[in-house]
């Protein structure tokens, strides 16, 4: 695999979290769970694809927005990964979001608001959004957003990155979803429960999320809708072809981080120009094994490799 890097990538995170990791048998609700492990570490939807693109070989900047009163773990990260950290400090504290894995692998996820931002904060982020994308061709802007951070506005941030050229990778959900998409990002990787929630109706198969997929992209123009399904793998509209890729049965350990990997795949094979065929098999591995393991990174490339090759891809439209 080639680790030569063409350009820097920026992901934004807008409201990282602390996640929380607590394994139990059973989750039953009303009563005292008993946890039988757990795991505390920085995460969010950008900053887990900036661990992996840094684990590909890329070099990556982070921004977005951190509470002052547990910035430090953020801040040792991006040191350790050696990201460039670009993390604007605001009033408060970042949110812990915790994930309950159960035995069989069922995740239940609690995800909390996040700091609030304020206007002078705001209007620093956006002073500086377009020398943070100084060198960039992709930026990743993922994840929910904090309270103080409207749609609209951030549907602004999107505008300005498409003005200035780059290619944003988008992910997002809900209202979040529903203003980005007004500002036509590059890519977009809705999972099947966003993507019917955004067609209003649910959609029982394949055909079903390529018919919603292929709506979204003639309305809004977007280059590329990935449509992630967890274990049954992810349809890709790439322009007017469909690809679809599957995974492997995997061991899981737990789901949280699968799909930011993924994003964290396609930003990778689309920067390094690599064909259709290579960043979604890259793309499927990541995530694949982003699922053996609590929190995201690429621990063995090797082990990488070897998934890539069992990962059935094809052209199918
Ligand atoms: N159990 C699994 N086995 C193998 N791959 C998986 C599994 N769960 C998720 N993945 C991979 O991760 C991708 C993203 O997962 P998904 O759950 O759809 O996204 P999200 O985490 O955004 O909800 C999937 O398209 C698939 O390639
Ligand atoms: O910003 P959101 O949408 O609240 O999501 C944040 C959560 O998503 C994660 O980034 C994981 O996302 P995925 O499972 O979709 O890859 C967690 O690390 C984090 O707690």
């Amino acid at each position: 695999m080639s680790h030569y890097s063409p350009a820097p990538l920026l992901t934004l995170t807008p409201n990282p979290a602390l996640d929380l990791t607590g394994h139990l048998d059973l989750l039953q609700p009303g009563v005292v769970n008993l946890m039988n492990a757990g795991h505390l570490h920085p995460a969010g939807k950008g900053i887990n694809v900036a661990r992996v693109l840094k684990d590909l070989g890329a070099h990556v900047r982070v921004g977005g927005f951190l509470g002052a009163e547990n910035q430090a773990p953020f801040h040792a990260l991006c040191q350790e990964q050696a990201l460039e950290d670009a993390f604007l400090v605001v009033p408060g504290a970042t949110r812990i979001n915790v994930k309950l894995v159960e035995q069989d692998g069922r995740v239940t996820d609690l995800n909390f608001p996040g700091v609030e931002v304020g206007e002078p904060e705001l209007q620093r982020f956006e002073q500086q959004l377009l020398t943070l994308c100084h060198g960039v061709d992709y930026v990743v802007l993922a994840g929910s957003l904090p309270r103080g951070v409207s749609p609209q506005r951030m549907q602004t941030w999107l505008g300005a990155l498409r003005e200035a050229g780059k290619r944003v990778l988008f992910d997002s959900s809900g209202a979040a979803l529903a203003a980005g998409l007004e500002a036509r990002p590059w890519l977009i990787k809705p999972n099947e429960h966003e993507l019917a929630d955004w067609a209003g109706e649910p959609l029982a198969d394949g055909e079903a999320l390529m018919a919603a997929a292929e709506a979204l992209q003639a309305r809004y123009q977007i280059e590329h809708v990935v449509v992630s399904r967890g274990a049954d793998g992810v349809l890709w509209l790439a322009g007017d072809t469909w690809w679809r890729a599957c995974p492997p049965r995997m061991q899981v350990v737990s789901t949280v981080g699968a799909g930011d990997s993924m994003v964290a795949g396609f930003a990778w094979g689309l920067n390094q120009h690599w064909d259709p065929e290579q960043t979604l098999r890259l793309a499927s591995a990541v995530s694949a094994l982003a699922v053996t393991q609590i929190g995201v990174g690429i621990a063995d490339h090797k082990q990488l490799a070897d998934m890539m090759a069992s990962i059935q891809v094809a052209r199918i439209r």
